[in-house]
């Protein structure tokens, strides 16, 4: 059926921009946000399920969690079991419905009733945010469950498509009639062609692709859940976006979504201000969608161009913060229920679904060059919401002013309205139960507690009074239905009739028959006049009931005023007694923050000296082995030098000691030469030549007696020898005793012979003679004339011996005196002594000690060691 009016649906008037403007808005929306309160961001958690027993998260009750740290992390005393309250805790077999309802839903109901709601998956990689978001198509997440309840409960009121438009400032504006047919005509025929394209490019779609949409469509289970209580009289547009943040990028996962190729690599978007002051992003695509099918298509390829990776932790693990927001636009219909109203400005709420791309430690995820820098970036955002959280709480605890650094980051920046008090703030933190995950799941659940300890301003709809009745959109369709009931019965004039529904709102009795005939008009009248009567007398009552009613609402809302202004008195002195306790709260709550901050300083303090005193331990345990290595290695150097040292020194010692020996041997030598020459001398310019030889021989022998004087040692003595260095005598006639006559020693006829056995005579002594290897004795023959002027032969017998020069020595050992006396002479009774004190010649024992004497104390004859005496 042709509608009867067409009215022409005007653009909404462009929203003044000025500063005034601006203000007024402001005010406004200040104002709307103060008469609410205050909202606390819902956190909640979700522990994912998993195989595994060692696991570190516990439920303790419906609202608190327990973590408790891993055995070695307990074991060194570095942490503790520590207790987390949430909004409520969903154990391991929670599953995606319950999760819904207890988190989406009022969020979608509140998305309907034209209020804003962003919610957040937040937690560590592979704790399961994308799975509570999206889900799978036969168990959907949160996303799937929330379009399929938000077309359910919208139903036939959705607007037609292209009627409201985004007008790309964040803004919608109504379309007129013609431009949307044409939009809806041009989608068609686009429609169409991808349709065909996409059968020409598979011709048999796999049966049994679980991501081809055809078959994620066919085994979908939507959702059945209805939001009640929706304003009927309005027309809801239903439109979507899907933002990636990426490197601190924002990317439009729809851009270019009906083209042919999309494949193209995607612009960056920039974040803009609206009038209201609300963000936005800048040229992004807003899809509208007129089915959960449609708009699941949509997302599944987005879905394909976001940044997903393998790592160690998730196979398909999110690299980007995703952010899938649906915006619902509603317009009023007018009064007859026909069409929508143009003059009143629509009302616009969102609903931002966001999954957080996951905190995570580079070392666990095993990811390397863009991986890292991406994990980068992630950590970053995240910092800077754990950031942003931080400084509105302590802005809230301790009523300071500090700026909030929304801008930091893409994300915080885009919701910066929502924490300034535009809509409900929500977050499910994604707990991976495995205690692996311990050391990443701790300052997730640190956030989770700073979250929950702020407060957003509760957002209140403006309700804009239209003054138009309720329940324009059923009559409208009730007048259609009689309309349509009346041309079926052949009632063609039915087609004529304007929509007009006013009827439907009056209260008076149904009209008499009006039919006028000739006979019966008069009666016709009559009941027209009494029926008109009756009108207006109701009319009259109804006007006196009205002003009583008027009268008594007056006198209730003064009554109400009055009450009102007392229980505002009585409200004013609560609140400032509230303000009070919450005062001493706070300061309770800063001291309990100040005792577990100093206490939690003091356990820092205490792990740090710890370490430290671990440290220098170790410090000193490397210093001492360093320090007796380099003992050790200054010991050898000074070792080593000191060997070089004495090495010199001792070749020093043997050169100067071979110089002075063969100094001393030819001192030696020149004196025994001189001695023996002075012998021969003595005798031969003595009267030994006259001494007859026949003289009886007295054989004397004497061994050695070691002077008192030779136990000395004297420094300026001959050469260093060792008489146990002496040459071998164990090589029989090797054995030579160097047999040392002057030339002219005399022949003393006699038998008596010193035994000398393999000898060499010789009569001028030289130093090779002595150097010579077989000769070990040496013998000095001298002749001299006694007192008695006898002849005295004296041999002086000695060792020859190496020395440590390289030269040879003589040690004197023995003196055997030969003397002749004539058996005629008067022998010498007591012992003679000379005028020096020595024994005179004669006596023999005096004269033997006294030769003895001489012989020791003599210059020229070494000393034999008292303990080294040797006898011929
Ligand atoms: N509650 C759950 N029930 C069953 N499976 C789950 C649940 N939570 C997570 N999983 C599974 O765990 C794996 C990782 O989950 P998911 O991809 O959702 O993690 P994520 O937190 O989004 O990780 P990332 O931050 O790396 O993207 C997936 O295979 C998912 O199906």
């Amino acid at each position: 059926m042709k509608s009867v009016r067409t009215p022409m649906r005007p653009r909404v008037p462009p929203k003044p921009n000025t500063l005034e403007h601006l203000q007024q808005n402001s005010e406004q929306n200040n104002n709307v946000k103060n008469a609410g309160g205050q909202d606390p961001v819902d956190v909640y958690c979700r522990i994912r399920p998993v195989d595994s027993l060692e696991t570190c998260v516990s439920v303790v009750d419906s609202t608190t969690l327990k973590i408790s740290p891993p055995n070695s992390i307990g074991r060194s005393g570095c942490g503790r079991e520590q207790q987390y309250r949430f909004k409520e805790v969903f154990g391991p077999q929670t599953g995606q419905k319950e999760i819904f309802d207890k988190v989406a839903k009022p969020l979608v109901a509140d998305l309907l009733n034209g209020k804003n709601g962003l919610l957040f998956a937040y937690g560590v990689t592979g704790s399961g945010k994308t799975h509570t978001m999206q889900g799978s198509a036969k168990d959907g997440g949160i996303v799937r469950r929330t379009l399929d309840v938000i077309f359910n409960s919208i139903g036939e009121w959705q607007s037609q498509r292209y009627m409201l438009k985004p007008d790309h400032l964040n803004g919608f504006e109504i379309q007129a009639d013609a431009d949307a047919s044409s939009d809806r005509r041009q989608f068609d025929a686009a429609s169409n062609i991808q349709k065909a394209f996409s059968k020409f490019k598979n011709p048999r779609p796999k049966r049994n692709a679980s991501n081809s949409s055809s078959s994620s469509s066919s085994d979908r289970v939507p959702e059945t859940t209805v939001i009640d209580g929706l304003n009927e009289d309005n027309v809801y547009g239903v439109f979507i976006t899907y933002l990636e943040a990426y490197n601190n990028y924002i990317y439009d996962l729809l851009e270019n979504i009906s083209g042919v190729n999309m494949t193209k690599s995607l612009q960056t978007k920039i974040l803009r201000e609206d009038g209201q002051r609300n963000m936005y992003v800048f040229g992004c695509n807003e899809v509208e969608v007129k089915s959960p099918e449609e708009a699941l298509e949509l997302l599944s390829k987005g879905q394909k161009r976001r940044k997903v990776a393998h790592t160690s932790l998730n196979a398909e693990s999110s690299r980007s913060h995703s952010i899938f927001t649906i915006r619902v636009v509603q317009c009023p219909l007018d009064e007859q229920g026909e069409d929508v109203l143009t003059t009143v400005p629509l009302r616009i709420s969102q609903l931002s679904l966001v999954d957080l791309a996951g905190s995570e430690r580079t070392s666990r995820t095993g990811a390397a060059g863009l991986r890292i820098k991406e994990a980068g970036n992630i950590n970053n955002t995240l910092m800077m919401l754990r950031t942003c959280i931080e400084v509105l709480r302590d802005n809230q605890l301790n009523n300071a002013n500090r700026m909030v650094p929304y801008r930091d980051s893409k994300i915080t920046h885009y919701f910066k309205n929502y924490f300034d008090g535009e809509g409900k703030v929500k977050m499910v933190i994604c707990v991976n139960p495995l205690t692996s995950d311990y050391d990443e799941t701790l300052p997730v659940m640190k956030f989770a507690e700073l979250a929950s300890e702020v407060q957003v301003q509760r957002s209140v709809v403006r309700n804009e009074v239209i003054a138009l009745p309720p329940g324009r959109r059923r009559a409208n369709f009730l007048f259609r239905e009689v309309r349509r009931n009346m041309i079926n019965e052949g009632f063609d004039k039915a087609k004529e009739l304007d929509i007009d529904i006013s009827p439907v709102y009056t209260l008076s009795p149904a009209w008499p028959d009006t039919s006028l005939s000739d006979d019966t008009w008069l009666e016709t009248l009559a009941k027209l006049k009494n029926f008109l009567k009756r009108r207006i007398a109701t009319r009259e009552t109804l006007l006196q009931q009205t002003r009583v009613k008027v009268d008594s609402v007056s006198e209730r809302v003064a009554t109400a005023e009055a009450e009102n202004l007392m229980l505002r008195q009585s409200n004013s002195s609560l609140n400032a007694l509230r303000a009070a306790e919450e005062r001493k709260l706070k300061e309770y709550e800063a001291l309990l923050l100040n005792a577990e901050a100093v206490n939690e300083s003091l356990f820092n303090n205490y792990n740090t000296l710890v370490e430290d005193y671990n440290q220098a331990v170790e410090e000193r345990a490397l210093a001492q082995n360093q320090g007796q290595l380099e003992k050790m290695r200054i010991k050898a150097k000074l070792t080593n030098k000191l060997e070089m040292h004495k090495e010199k020194i001792d070749k020093e010692f043997k050169n100067r000691l071979k110089e002075h020996q063969t100094k001393m041997v030819l001192t030696q030598v020149r004196a025994l030469q001189q001695l023996a020459q002075g012998h021969s001398s003595s005798s031969s310019g003595g009267s030994l030549a006259a001494t007859p030889v026949n003289r009886p021989i007295t054989r004397q022998s004497a061994r050695t007696v070691a002077h008192p004087s030779s136990a000395v040692p004297s420094l300026a003595g001959p050469a260093v020898s060792n008489p146990r260095h002496r040459r071998s005598f164990s090589q029989g006639n090797v054995n030579v005793v160097l047999d040392h006559r002057p030339l002219k020693t005399l022949d003393t006829n006699t038998v008596f012979r010193p035994v000398l056995g393999k000898r060499r005579s010789i009569s001028k002594l030289r130093s090779e003679d002595l150097n010579n290897d077989r000769v070990t004795h040496y013998c000095l023959t001298t002749q001299n004339q006694d007192s008695q002027g006898e002849l005295e032969t004296k041999l002086y017998k000695g060792d020859v011996l190496p020395t440590t020069g390289g030269g040879s020595q003589v040690v004197f050992q023995d003196v055997e005196i030969l003397r002749q006396r004539d058996p005629l002479a008067v022998p010498n009774s007591g012992v003679k002594r000379n005028s020096d004190g020595t024994p005179a010649t004669g006596s023999l024992d005096a004269a033997l000690q006294h030769e003895r004497w001489k012989a020791l104390a003599s210059p020229a004859t070494p000393r034999a060691p008292a303990n080294k005496r040797t006898r011929l």
